[in-house]
């Protein structure tokens, strides 16, 4: 029996994955870009799977939807939120370039994300791979033939090209990519799929700035409201 969970979650109105991992061992579990109006679903099944909830993870500060990490701590008081020191976004674990999310420590088959920084699409935009398994989760920065829009939210397409071609396109080739949305009705990549077809990415800095710059999407509907309450862990009030 396999000893590591991993379920990828849809959201239906923003597009959004979540991804709930777990040791089996431990029964220990994170999840990767909750969104709040699927927290019971998801909290559902934790419950079902008698996951203990450790920490909620956030990709970046999302535009298009709220997150889920803030009524997920209420649900799961043992629950920590997590994001990039630079985010701006209050959390109770501030993750920069380098540092390592473990659960499952007290067993034999922990689960180790590395935290890399991927600055473009937000300032505070990072990856988790995890190795062990050959998979990053990559948030906005790349989608599956696409990329994060740079048009807000200190986006930049020249710092996007840097972060996806030197953090994300130096992995092993075979490792799986899960994105924090698509579109298409899409699920799954690999660093070699995006390599080899990604429209934008396969393309020079220059023209790969041309395309951002001339996007012409328009504003996620839910802007004003999410970010704000994304500043706060996607609660009103201040983390207690
Ligand atoms: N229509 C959606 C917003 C779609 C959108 O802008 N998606 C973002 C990620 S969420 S900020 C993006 O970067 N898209 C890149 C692309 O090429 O589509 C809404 O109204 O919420």
């Amino acid at each position: 029996m396999s000893k590591h969970f991993l379920r990828q979650f849809f959201e239906l109105e923003s597009s959004t994955y979540t991804y709930l991992l777990a040791d089996l061992t431990t029964k220990e579990a994170l999840i990767i870009d909750p969104v709040v109006n699927t927290v019971e679903r998801d909290a559902k099944i934790i419950q079902q799977l008698g996951l203990q909830l450790r920490y909620a993870l956030n990709t970046h500060i999302h535009a298009d939807h709220i997150t889920g990490s803030g009524k997920l701590k209420t649900l799961f008081p043992g629950c920590q939120s997590i994001i990039s020191n630079v985010s701006g976004a209050k959390a109770d674990i501030y993750i920069k370039d380098g540092d390592l999310i473990k659960i499952g420590e007290s067993g034999k088959t922990p689960i180790i994300l590395e935290c890399r920084s991927t600055p473009g699409h937000t300032n505070g935009c990072t990856c988790f791979i995890w190795h062990d398994y050959g998979a990053i989760f990559t948030g906005d920065t790349l989608l599956i033939r696409g990329c994060g829009r740079t048009d807000f939210q200190q986006g930049n397409a020249d710092q996007l090209y840097t972060s996806i071609h030197t953090k994300i396109f130096t992995l092993p080739e075979y490792y799986k990519v899960y994105p924090a949305h698509d579109y298409t009705g899409q699920t799954c990549s690999t660093i070699l799929e995006e390599k080899k077809y990604n429209p934008r990415l396969t393309k020079l800095r220059e023209e790969f700035i041309d395309i951002m710059t001339n996007l012409k999407l328009c504003y996620p509907k839910q802007i004003d409201k999410a970010v704000p309450a994304n500043l706060l862990c996607g609660l009103q009030n201040d983390i207690e």
